[in-house]
């Protein structure tokens, strides 16, 4: 795994790395990672007879951003609900951090170090911007029955879970915020909200489901920024995302989800090359370009154990043919 660091220019945004060489051999889908800090096998989750989840093997590269894309109803939220433990699949197992995950509920997935946000806002309209954050604290010795018998003590643990929510809400531009209810901020003040929340249990991956989802364009800068921090302050971070120019922009690796497998892999580029990604995501806007926004940069440097351009092109095939042969079943249904 490598990355370079570019020297910032006058008031330019600093630029930002990508980091390659993530997986060992062929990116197909599955790919193992050279540091793979979520390691999951056989996950399968049905609801009535729709199969959402059917992933065979997939390894989330540590320390780096990972994008999780693929059209509606792909199976990629549903992933995300088992692999915290807010779902339970039909079998499968998984690891984080070498631990099983496989039955552990969410709030101690959370507490080991892996925290989500969720796609439906679920910051608390009627509490305030402070009580959001303050729920998101772990450990809490009121919650416990002993310690809740001695205020002394969680006073002064409040008192210090507090001040942690005021750092966070400084460097998130909301601590001006601190005393509204939830429900007056904008959708990408809640989007904030909700990232600066999950920060509070000091995380080691942070899950992120659709963080650009209902966000003012004037925000975005920062949503992306801090999305960026959080990988510079050494933390995994995965996310689910229909805005590709935000997925080529911020993420390392792409995972590509479709019909609930693991249907391609690769660095953005190389995904983005692919005709039937390009097809489904990309559109006539392909050329609009974020990075003058985020100052984020590629870094040109071959990975000597892949060949990515080969794999990229199978991967294509394969999808292009999918399409071609759906394409050709519809004809036939409606030539009936
Ligand atoms: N609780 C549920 N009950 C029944 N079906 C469900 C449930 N949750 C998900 N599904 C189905 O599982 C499939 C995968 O849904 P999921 O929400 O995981 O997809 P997604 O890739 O996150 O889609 P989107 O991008 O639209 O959010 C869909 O067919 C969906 O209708």
């Amino acid at each position: 795994m490598s990355s370079e660091s570019a020297p910032a220019t006058g008031s330019a945004p600093i630029a930002r790395p990508k980091t390659t060489g993530l997986h060992v051999g062929e990116a197909v889908p599955g790919v193992a990672k050279v540091d793979p800090i979520i390691i999951a096998d056989g996950v399968h989750r049905s609801f009535g007879g729709v199969t959402a989840v059917d992933v065979e093997h997939v390894e989330i590269p540590r320390g780096v951003i990972t994008a999780l894309i693929g059209p509606n109803g792909a199976g990629k939220t549903t992933l995300f609900n088992l692999l915290t433990g807010f779902d339970k699949p039909d079998h499968g197992t998984w690891t984080f951090d070498g631990k099983s995950l496989s039955g552990v509920p969410a709030y101690k997935v959370s507490r080991m170090g892996l925290v989500r946000t969720f796609q439906l806002t679920k910051a608390l309209g009627l509490l305030t911007v402070m009580e959001n954050m303050k729920l998101g604290a772990k450990n809490q010795r009121g919650e416990k029955f002993w310690a809740g018998l001695i205020p002394a003590l969680w006073r002064s643990q409040d008192a210090a879970i507090e001040d942690r929510a005021m750092v966070l809400l400084e460097k998130f531009k909301l601590d001006g915020k601190a005393d509204d209810f939830a429900a007056s901020l904008s959708g990408g003040q809640r989007k904030l909200l909700e990232m600066a929340r999950s920060l509070m249990t000091e995380p080691t991956l942070v899950m992120l489901d659709e963080p650009m989802a209902g966000v003012n364009p004037a925000l975005t800068q920062s949503l992306l920024d801090h999305i960026l921090d959080l990988k510079d302050l050494g933390m995994t971070v995965l996310f689910v995302e229909h805005d590709m120019h935000m997925v080529r922009h911020i993420a390392d690796w792409v995972i590509v989800m479709a019909e609930g497998r693991i249907v391609a892999e690769g660095d953005p580029t190389t995904v983005m090359k692919n005709p039937a990604v390009i097809d489904a995501y990309l559109g006539a806007h392909q050329e609009l370009d974020l990075g003058v926004v985020t100052g984020r940069i590629d870094v040109v440097e071959a990975d000597p154990t892949t060949d990515a351009s080969a794999s990229a092109a199978a991967n294509a095939t394969t999808l292009v043919d999918q399409g071609i042969a759906e394409e050709q079943s519809e004809e036939e249904e409606d030539g009936r």
